[in-house]
């Protein structure tokens, strides 16, 4: 916890130092109340002094009066400074998040990170607060209380000596058992979201296969299992507060009791009592303040730990002290590249090497499963080799700052995404200032010009989120023209073809040959039609090269090409 705070800006420190100081006006104020309270009745009642009872209720109006201005700056500012570190903890984790390579979004996951960013720091931010108002406060009201209420009767302060063992004892069980609870109630709100979102995302399929029910279920017993925890650690806090209060009246009663008797015996006067029990009062309410932080602590720990969490874990695709620049050219080397994911067994690509020219298009086929979105995904460095290297316009790839190596590549990702906007600003996601002319040739050239057309709005006409608006193969075509607006010397298409029909994809390929002349082409592929004219095709079979070449080339000398031509072509297109 501590560790989070630390990370709160400098530029609080004021607003900080005046919480204190305000909280310690508010403090000496409601400290003053019980004394002129006192004096206003012994002096002035008892006495008969009305001038006494209204300079004093003046005076007390005045202290409340100040206090309140306290109150109200105090969490005036102290909301301020909380929700702006909670403003500043989203940012920080947002901005850690967005630096992380695939593989810490593999190992933390999208829910959990989302989880944290909000409900935890939310969380955070609560504590925050209270700790400004509470957890200052308590400790000035609890010493002043003692102190001025031993100064009024040092022989009923005893009564505190008593009573404060037994009220720890109390806030240390229910803190015993609520600790855990609370613990297991973030990793639950956790595990929620995670059902929720595999449910909104995979709604079709879950309609598609009827699974609506069993879906249901598993979201019921999710929710209901956070509910039991939540349950089950707000009945503990409700035997707790009554049992709190309980103890609060009896030592009021013990307290009027006693006091009684010191009246009678002359060594208390009756507004001396009234004061003594305001600050009992407020002694003990400092107590619960605390012990409600105690609660409340736990929770938060739990909620700090994870945030942490994603602080610490740093993504380990470093950019160099020295980055490289070299020449644009669009050369690609692979040499004796193995890969293998965290925690996978197997090697997903070994001992790949092969090297891909400028103005050349490599093709990279294989069955599901061989790699081939494996290798794609190293040349824009998501993810670092295990062995050997990759170089880009003769550089190892691990050479460049990560940003400057992106610069020379257009991805398209196998999985069309688009972003909630409209298509223009879709397609200019590949180049901000691209002008109209750039995004629509490259509309063109992805052959989603004509179904642009036709939409009412053309090219303004507005993206649902993730593209659910468009066809599979309407969002390729769009993801497509994004990567093409940029113009750079590397492109690689992750099997980006097969939702397109063969025709499209036939006159898309033609469209693209002249546009990206020069540039290096990478196109990962299901079907041998579209890698056929292919400069060069690598055949993988299980994360290894099993023959490399042209399409005729391959025919003759690699089996498994034959087999994968043989299984999609007839003979007279073999021929
Ligand atoms: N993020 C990941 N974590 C662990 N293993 C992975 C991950 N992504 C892929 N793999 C594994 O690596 C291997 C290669 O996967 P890859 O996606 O590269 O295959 P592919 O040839 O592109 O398949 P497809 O044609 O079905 O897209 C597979 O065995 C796959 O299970």
């Amino acid at each position: 916890m501590i560790k989070l705070f630390k990370r709160i800006d400098k530029r609080y420190i004021p607003s900080l130092l005046a919480i204190l100081l305000l909280t310690f006006g508010q403090s000496v104020a409601q400290l003053y109340m019980p004394n002129l309270n006192g004096d206003i009745i012994d002096k002035g009642v008892m006495a008969g002094d009305t001038d006494y009872i209204l300079r004093t209720g003046g005076l007390m109006l005045l202290v409340s009066l100040g206090g309140m201005v306290c109150a109200i700056l105090g969490s005036f500012l102290a909301a301020k400074v909380s929700m702006g570190f909670g403003r500043d903890l989203r940012r920080g984790i947002f901005t850690q998040a967005s630096s992380y390579s695939l593989k810490e979004f593999d190992k933390l996951g999208t829910a959990t990170l989302i989880t944290r960013n909000t409900n935890d720091v939310t969380q955070i931010q609560n504590l925050g607060f209270m700790l400004l108002r509470m957890m200052l406060m308590a400790p000035m009201m609890l010493i002043g209380g003692i102190v001025l209420a031993v100064s009024k009767d040092a022989v009923l302060s005893l009564i505190i000596v008593a009573v404060i063992p037994v009220l720890a004892l109390i806030i240390w069980l229910v803190g015993r058992s609520t600790i855990p609870l609370f613990q297991a109630m973030q990793r639950k709100i956790d595990k929620l979201n995670q059902v929720l979102r595999e449910k909104l995302m995979g709604i079709r399929v879950i309609r598609a296969f009827n699974r609506d029910d069993a879906e249901k279920e598993r979201f019921d017993s999710a929710n209901t299992d956070l509910t039991k925890t939540a349950i089950k650690v707000n009945r503990i806090l409700a035997i707790f507060m009554p049992l709190v209060m309980l103890i609060f009246n009896l030592i009021m009663l013990g307290v009027v009791w006693f006091g009684a008797v010191r009246i009678d015996a002359g060594a208390m006067e009756v507004g001396q009592l009234q004061a003594f029990l305001q600050y009992i009062m407020q002694i003990m309410f400092s107590v619960m303040m605390v012990a409600m932080m105690f609660i409340m602590l736990p929770r938060a720990q739990a909620s700090a730990d994870r945030i942490n969490e994603v602080f610490a874990l740093e993504t380990e695709l470093l950019d160099p002290d020295a980055p490289k620049a070299p020449e644009k050219t669009g050369k690609v080397v692979f040499d004796h590249v193995s890969f293998g994911y965290t925690n996978a067994e197997e090697l997903a690509l070994t001992d790949i090497s092969f090297e891909a020219a400028p103005g050349e298009t490599v093709a990279i086929i294989g069955s599901t499963g061989s790699g081939k979105s494996t290798l794609a995904n190293l040349i824009p460095r998501f993810y670092d080799v295990t062995d050997g290297r990759i170089l880009v316009d003769g550089v190892d790839v691990r050479e460049f700052k990560k940003e400057e190596l992106r610069k020379r590549i257009s991805f398209v990702p196998q999985k069309a995404l688009l972003f909630t906007g409209t298509i223009a600003d879709n397609i200019r996601y590949g180049k901000e200032d691209a002008t109209d002319e750039e995004v629509q040739n490259a509309a063109r050239i992805a052959q989603a010009s004509d179904f642009i057309d036709e939409m009412t709005d053309g090219y303004n006409s507005m993206i649902s989120q993730g593209g659910s608006n468009l066809s599979g193969g309407q969002k390729q075509r769009l993801t497509i023209a994004r990567a093409l607006v940029r113009r750079p010397e590397i492109y690689i298409f992750d099997d980006n073809f097969s939702a397109l029909d063969f025709k499209t994809d036939a006159k898309l390929r033609a469209a693209l040959k002249d546009e990206v002349k020069g540039a290096t082409v990478f196109m990962v592929a299901q079907r041998v039609s579209t890698v056929m004219d292919a400069d060069k095709i690598i055949v993988l079979d299980e994360g290894r090269v099993a023959g490399m070449g042209t399409h005729r080339e391959l025919l003759k000398s690699c089996d498994i090409y034959r087999e994968i031509v043989a299984s999609q072509l007839s003979e007279e297109e073999l021929a």
